[in-house]
């Protein structure tokens, strides 16, 4: 079963909580918090997920919040982390196939539910496509 790192703030809490349900028959999910309503910082939630995602323990990863941004700008700190914001399915196939993704984020104030299972569901099935995105993903990280 591939493994699989969750994580929100506040405003993705509950959207947390319906994508855990409806993937975890098909997942084995990691969940790194937040687990209530109450009002927190996301980078103490984003960095645990994403150093998982670093060092292997988990292949992916999906971050939300209320706008995705917070989550997105502090997940692709990290080195090794290719975190892309995603608010429609397309989007996130693309990410996978020419980017290499590894991690998402959605905008949980600005989307449905069911679009997010739809954008996440996609982001877990698609492959990377390689070749010519290959070299272009190998030049992102700068040192
Ligand atoms: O960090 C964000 C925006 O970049 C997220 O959308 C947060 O969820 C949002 O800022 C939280 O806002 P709140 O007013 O503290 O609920």
């Amino acid at each position: 079963m591939k493994k699989i790192a969750i994580a929100a703030d506040h405003a993705g809490f509950e959207y947390k909580e319906y994508l855990k349900e409806q993937l975890k028959d098909k997942y084995e999910i990691q969940d790194f918090g937040t687990h209530s309503l109450d009002s927190v910082d996301y980078p103490d939630f984003v960095h645990p997920t994403a150093s998982s995602v670093e060092n292997g323990d988990n292949e992916l990863g999906i971050l939300i919040c209320g706008s995705g941004q917070g989550v997105q700008i502090t997940a692709n700190k990290h080195q090794q982390i290719r975190c892309a914001l995603a608010w429609m399915p397309e989007i996130a196939t693309l990410s996978r196939q020419h980017n290499n993704a590894n991690m998402v984020a959605l905008p949980a104030r600005f989307i449905a539910k069911e679009l997010a299972l739809e954008i996440v569901e996609k982001f877990l099935t698609t492959d990377f496509e390689g070749g010519r995105h290959q070299n272009r993903v190998n030049k992102i990280a700068c040192s």
